[in-house]
């Protein structure tokens, strides 16, 4: 099976197969091909170019982007879309005037979410989170990192991770796990937090790695939730169980979490809306990206990671959504993208580097998905007719996409 796009607008994120990062000054410049073909074998992308090069190609589908832009799907890096009923009375309850802080310390949050997961079967929260996932595809998403976390013990642990397992059987997406255990401490150690922790180290992180049910190992480190000492022990344990570090930091305070991270190679450090100089000087030895979360800083009216300091200090940023039913319960990218360019001062090329290309590094996918390379999968956004790429952003709230491609067919 072929498909052969044609007259293309604008093809972007045209790259090299050796890049799987920009950074600093470089995430501003997004390598373009204007009235452009693509043509795609199976699931890969082949061919590319400009239609003044075009030679006599053959495809058993073609469509016509005239007018349209085609860009990759988007990365999504950090989400927690598997996750049972909402919590919309939280948001009122933050609108009259409680804090999200307020809501956790009254057993709300978290563990509002932990005790609905518990009590829901596997299928049905399977069911909850397929419509999720499907309806975050349909808004260009190619690519989606998703956590555990709202189990809190090893059974319900154990019954998130096997959901995000048949997500990434029956969906035709990327699907990268994260075993996040350790994201609030449960009422029943809410006077023993280091017995918690030690059910983490010393059961859940050995069982999740012997059924290879997760990729990478997160932590909460926050004020209330776990300290550095509780994030050195997950992380020193989550790697040597062959888990990479992914983790929560600097959400509303911080205090040396994302040198910890940086201490155990984390892939990502994820939130970063309380950043001090250190911070930045410790990211710029490593390999470790920053992920900013814009939407969840929109949604809880927190500060916005400082998108602008990061990258003019010559680091890469990657954006994702933080899908989730307390801080963000929203998986739309493109809302993500427009937020990062309105709120964060980025511009459009840097946005989409952090959304597409940066994404897939924070996923330790980029080899495959991001960019539009010959030999990577063939996840493709085709607009609708836009005037500019710009567009997408500066027109927010409005749905620009007419078509996603995933693994080379119409999704
Ligand atoms: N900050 C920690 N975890 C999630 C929110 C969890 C929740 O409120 O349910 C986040 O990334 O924002
Ligand atoms: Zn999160």
């Amino acid at each position: 099976m072929s498909l052969l796009i044609k007259n293309i607008k604008e093809l972007l994120q045209v790259r090299e197969s050796h890049i799987s990062v920009v950074k600093g000054k470089d995430m501003r410049v997004l390598p373009s091909i204007k009235n452009a073909y693509l043509l795609i074998e199976h699931d890969t992308i082949v061919d590319y170019g400009s239609m003044d090069d075009i030679q006599n190609l053959e495809a058993d589908k073609i469509i016509d982007a005239s007018g349209k832009i085609v860009l990759p799907t988007w990365c999504d890096s950090h989400t927690h879309i598997v996750y049972a009923g909402n919590r919309e009375q939280e948001f009122v309850d933050r609108i009259n005037g409680l804090s999200y802080e307020d809501i956790a310390n009254r057993g709300g949050g978290i563990l509002n979410s932990a005790e609905k997961l518990q009590n829901t079967t596997e299928e049905d929260l399977y069911q909850q989170s397929a419509k999720r996932l499907k309806n975050v595809i349909k808004l260009g998403t190619g690519a989606i990192e998703i956590k555990s976390g709202y189990g809190l013990t090893l059974e319900a642990e154990l019954k998130m991770l096997r959901v995000i397992k048949r997500l990434k059987k029956e969906f035709p997406v990327k699907v990268r796990a994260t075993l996040l255990a350790a994201h609030a401490v449960p009422k029943a150690y809410k006077n023993n937090k280091t017995a918690f922790v030690d059910l983490v180290v010393n059961k859940m992180i050995p069982e999740v790695a012997n059924e290879k049910l997760a990729n990478y190992i997160d932590v909460f480190c926050e004020k209330g939730y776990f300290d550095l000492e509780d994030t050195e022990r997950i992380l020193k344990t989550g790697r040597e169980h062959g888990l990479i570090p992914k983790i929560h930091v600097n959400q509303f305070n911080a205090f040396g979490g994302v040198g910890m991270g940086v201490k155990y190679q984390a892939l990502s450090v994820d939130h970063l809306e309380q950043m001090d100089q250190e911070d930045i000087e410790v990211l710029k030895n490593s390999d470790t990206m920053p992920v900013a979360l814009p939407s969840c800083s929109y949604f809880l009216s927190i500060p916005y990671t400082p998108g602008r300091q990061l990258i003019d200090a010559g680091l890469p940023l990657a954006l994702a959504t933080d899908y989730n039913p307390g801080s963000t319960p929203s998986g739309n990218m493109n809302f993500v993208v427009s937020t990062a360019c309105i709120k964060m001062k980025m511009t459009p090329e840097e946005a989409i580097n952090a959304a597409t290309i940066n994404g897939a590094y924070a996923m330790g996918i980029s080899n495959m998905y991001g960019s539009i390379t010959k030999g990577k999968k063939a996840n493709l956004i085709i607009t609708k007719e836009i005037p500019s790429y710009a567009f997408m952003p500066y027109a927010f709230g409005e749905n620009h996409i007419e078509q996603v491609i995933i693994n080379g067919l119409i999704y």
